[in-house]
């Protein structure tokens, strides 16, 4: 685990220095593909939408990573964006490309490591190598690094390449889902880190207590609606799912985020089963390279490595929620 600074690598773990509290670095690569290529909400323009030009970067353990390949195949966008998967284990070197331990490697480099990807990018690039990077085969950039843009990006700017016009991020509810997000954002996807990165008994209480408040809250919501934001799917839901996904098997032990699981949550454990039985959504899961990743690279929280058998649930079963697209 490390991080760039002037386009050096160091080996370095999260500072935690306020108070043991974990605070996640905004990613710092902003740019937007968009469909004729003018710029988006943030950074530059010229990355136009163009079918095999762009290159995804992946863990298939990471939460913020999983969004983006969940995006891409419900967009139908799998000819259209290669894909490259980073090894689970992620050491002294960071995301590596060691098709050993289980990486697809790099196609377009043969580079062992992310870190050499970023400072192809910028030599001088200060700050933490992290997944899922969106690449341009055509200027040798990074668009971005930021999931909750890259998804919005799938979710539009290719829609005249694949004709599929599907949306989950639909004009007439984006405040709803806007808020939604930002509350499971901080609560949720990332109270899970908060939870199992704090370094005091303080900062650790008060992220479980937020995170456990989220999760009933959510339970609530879906207890009355199909879905976060009324009957559709949305983005919102994605991005709550891959936090779930990984909640039992975990963040549940790993992380200590054990006043219950999401098996234990009625509506939430029908719900992540929806999801999961969503077509083609189970193939984007695996749960040998989540274990693998947080168990094995998180030496700070396990230091002799060992990766626990179970749990042993099956997301196939059967689900009471309605299927409405
Ligand atoms: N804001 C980013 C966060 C991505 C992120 O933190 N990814 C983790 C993997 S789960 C990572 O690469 N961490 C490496 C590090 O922090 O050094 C996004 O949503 O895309």
């Amino acid at each position: 685990m490390g991080l760039l600074v002037d386009g050096k690598w160091q080996d370095e773990w999260y500072d935690t220095s306020n108070k043991g509290k974990f605070e996640r670095e905004a990613a710092q690569l902003r740019n937007w593909v968009t469909a004729d290529g003018t710029a988006g909400p943030s950074g530059v323009g010229g990355f136009k939408a163009q079918s095999g030009r762009y290159h995804l970067f992946v863990s298939l353990a990471c939460p913020w990573a999983h969004r983006t390949l969940i995006f891409r195949t419900l967009k139908g966008l799998e000819q259209h964006i290669d894909v490259s998967v980073v090894s689970p284990d992620m050491l002294d070197q960071g995301w590596t490309f060691d098709k050993a331990s289980g990486s697809s490697g790099d196609p377009l480099y043969g580079f062992d490591h992310m870190h050499q990807l970023y400072t192809l990018n910028n030599d001088t690039y200060s700050g933490r190598v992290t997944v899922p990077v969106l690449w341009d085969k055509q200027q040798q950039k990074i668009v971005s690094n930021e999931s909750s843009e890259i998804i919005r990006m799938f979710n539009s700017a290719f829609n005249h390449i694949t004709h599929n016009t599907d949306d989950y991020y639909p004009e007439d509810t984006r405040l709803q889902i806007d808020e939604i997000n930002e509350y499971v954002y901080n609560n949720i996807n990332n109270g899970v880190y908060r939870c199992g990165f704090a370094t005091t008994q303080e900062a650790y209480e008060q992220a479980f207590d937020e995170l456990f408040a989220a999760l009933d809250k959510v339970e609530e919501i879906l207890s009355n609606s199909p879905y976060l934001v009324g009957t559709r799917i949305t983005e919102a839901d994605w991005r709550l799912f891959t936090t779930l996904i990984r909640f039992d098997s975990v963040y549940h032990g790993h992380f200590k985020c054990n006043r219950q699981r999401i098996e234990d949550y009625p509506n939430l454990a029908n719900y992540i089963r929806a999801l999961y039985q969503w077509p083609s959504i189970a193939q984007t899961v695996n749960f040998n390279h989540i274990k693998r990743h947080y168990y094995y690279s998180h030496i700070m929280i396990n230091p002799n490595q060992v990766v626990p058998k179970g749990p042993d649930i099956d997301y196939t079963t059967p689900h009471n929620r309605a299927k409405t697209k």
